[in-house]
Formats: C-alpha cells, structure tokens, sequence
C-alpha cells in the first residue's frame, strides 16, 4: 500500500454528495465567500460568476472578483454578471501592488470576511455551482479539514475544434508532481496540487504566507500539510477542468515559479532573484529571452501573535 494510502481512502471524495440544502444546514452561522482572480478574463469571467450567483443568500455569502490590472472588460462583464469587483489596490489600499497570482488571490483574502474561502480561476468554462458545494462540504461537515481542493479530468484544447480528452495540467504533470514526489512523498496522493479551485477556513489562509507567482497554490499546500498536518486536506472530484490554455513558453515561467516555491519550502533556497532565460528561434538566431520570475512571499494576512517584548 502507497504511503498516502490511507490519507486518500480518508479524505477523497470522488462522489460529492453535498446539496445546497446540506450545505445551508451546515453553516451553523459561518459565512463563505467565494473570490475570483482576473486578469484580462472578460471571455469566460461572466460563466464563472454565473455559477456562483445562484448560491448567494444562501451557501454563499458573497463573490468578489478581483481584477488583476486587466486591459479588457473583465470588471464590467464580472460586474454586470453579478460579482463585487475591486481592484488589488482596492483590495488592500496602501500596500504598493506586486505582479502575479498569488499577490491578486492575497489580496482578495484581505478584501472578503467570510469564515470560509473559495477560489475559483476566472478563465473556466462550462463551470457549475457544484465547483463550490463539493468544494465546501468537507470544509464544513468533516472535523478537522481546512483546506479541500478539488480534481478532474483535464482535456487539452489544441484548437477551436481539436480537443484531446487528456494532456492538460501540463505544469502540474511535468513539475508539481515529480517534485512533490522527490521532496514531499507524503502529499503524493493530492491528485491536482496546482488545481485553482480550492476553498480553506480564513483561520488557516490569513495564517499562511502567499507565494507571490503561480506558485502560490503548491506554497499554499506544502504550508498547510507543514504546519496543520495531512489531515487537515481533503480532496473532491469536479469532474472535468476546462480552460483557456496558454502556450509551453508562458508554462515554462509557470514551470519556474512552481519549481521555486518547492525548493523554498522543501530545501531552504533563497529568496532569489532567478530570471528564466528561454530562446526564440528569429531569422535563423535564436534569441535569449529573459522572464522574471515572480519569487518571494507576501506575509500572513494575521501574523501568529508576537510575544509581548520583555
Ligand atoms: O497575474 C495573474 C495571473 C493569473 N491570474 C488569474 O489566475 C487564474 C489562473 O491563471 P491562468 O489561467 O493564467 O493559469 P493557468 O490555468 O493557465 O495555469 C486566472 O483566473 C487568471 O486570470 C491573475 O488574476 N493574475
Ligand atoms: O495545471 C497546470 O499545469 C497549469 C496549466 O494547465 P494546462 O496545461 O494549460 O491545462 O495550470 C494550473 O497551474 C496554475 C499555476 O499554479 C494554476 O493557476 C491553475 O489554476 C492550474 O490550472
């Protein structure tokens, strides 16, 4: 039997069974609310809020989308879809603003009050309200979860009209997983550690530090398991994941934020800097072309409680 055996038995779900109705039961006066990231989303941020939408007033407390710096439409359409839209610096006046998914999904936890949070990515299609009960179930009937994330089958659109059944989650495949293998073989059994779609208690999230890149997820994972224990994730079954993909080359600093948030939290490397340089083929040269790549962390919304000074 795998290491992670027991945990999976425990702690999968790839059946949800939870209704609105359970859920609503199960609140007990705890309140959720559910935060979108967006950067230049206006295509697929209305279906996502769409979604969430129905369940206001009653699972849900509030959705917030928080834009990104988008240079489309994305706040208008997430607005007029029904979210509360705010921009990062509107999320957290004062605090010069940082590039990255981890600052924007920081951002909208210090932005939103529910006791519960979900995240959902912005560019889902063909997403339902079943992304956030499944999401929540655990979270709220199950003793001792805080954080859930969820897993699917993850096609691959190669064009309009090409799709292949499997191949998605390319970072997750190539990186996440044999680096979880090789540094953290007691989270092998996380089928989606790089999945966008997840929900945790505030009290864990404001506790944690955020990963400032695309990394903030696997940072996220590695610091609930480090400091609450394998036992206090969980992990439903969403079905299908389907999104808009980006190409191998903006993967490849994905690949490289993911990468260097493993090696901080596993192997003690530094803070960087780490420039990514990949080479673009141009008139028969191939060109260096330099990424940053987005290292570092923004602190715990609640630092734990400091001593009183002697
Ligand atoms: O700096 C960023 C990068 C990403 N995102 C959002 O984070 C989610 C996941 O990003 P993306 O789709 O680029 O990641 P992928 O799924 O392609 O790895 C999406 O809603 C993006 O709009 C964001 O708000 N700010
Ligand atoms: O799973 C992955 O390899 C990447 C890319 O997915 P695809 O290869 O475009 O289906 O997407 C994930 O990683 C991102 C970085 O952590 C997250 O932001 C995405 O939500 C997640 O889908």
């Amino acid at each position: 039997m795998s290491a992670h055996e027991p945990w999976f038995s425990a702690r999968t779900w790839t059946e949800p069974p939870w209704t609105p109705a359970d859920l609503v039961a199960a609140k007990a006066g705890r309140t959720v609310s559910v935060v979108l990231p967006a950067l230049d989303e206006e295509a697929t941020v209305a279906g996502v809020v769409g979604a969430v939408v129905p369940l206001v007033g009653t699972v849900v407390d509030e959705v917030v989308v928080v834009d990104s710096g988008s240079t489309d439409d994305t706040m208008a359409v997430a607005h007029a879809a029904g979210a509360r839209v705010i921009t990062r610096e509107e999320a957290l006046p004062g605090v010069a603003v940082r590039p990255g998914k981890g600052e924007v999904l920081w951002r909208g936890l210090a932005a939103t009050t529910g006791d519960l949070v979900v995240y959902l990515d912005s560019d889902l299609v063909d997403v339902d309200e079943r992304f956030v009960t499944s999401l929540l179930g655990p979270l709220l009937t199950v003793p001792g979860v805080e954080l859930v994330k969820g897993f699917y089958h993850r096609p691959l659109r190669l064009s309009e009209h090409d799709v292949l059944a499997t191949g998605g989650g390319r970072v997750t495949e190539l990186v996440a997983r044999p680096a979880l293998a090789a540094l953290r073989p007691e989270l092998a059994g996380i089928v989606q550690p790089l999945g966008g779609e997840y929900a945790g208690t505030r009290e864990l999230l404001e506790s944690l530090p955020f990963a400032a890149g695309y990394g903030v997820e696997l940072g996220l994972l590695l610091d609930t398991h480090r400091t609450r224990g394998l036992g206090a994730i969980a992990q439903v079954d969403l079905g299908v994941r389907k999104h808009r993909h980006r190409s191998l080359r903006a993967l490849g600093v994905t690949a490289a934020e993911v990468l260097d948030v493993a090696l901080r939290r596993c192997s003690g490397l530094d803070d960087g800097p780490r420039p990514l340089t990949q080479f673009v083929p141009v008139a028969g040269q191939w060109l260096p072309e330099v990424h940053d790549v987005a290292t570092g962390d923004r602190p715990p919304i609640r630092e734990p409680a400091r001593a009183d000074p002697p």
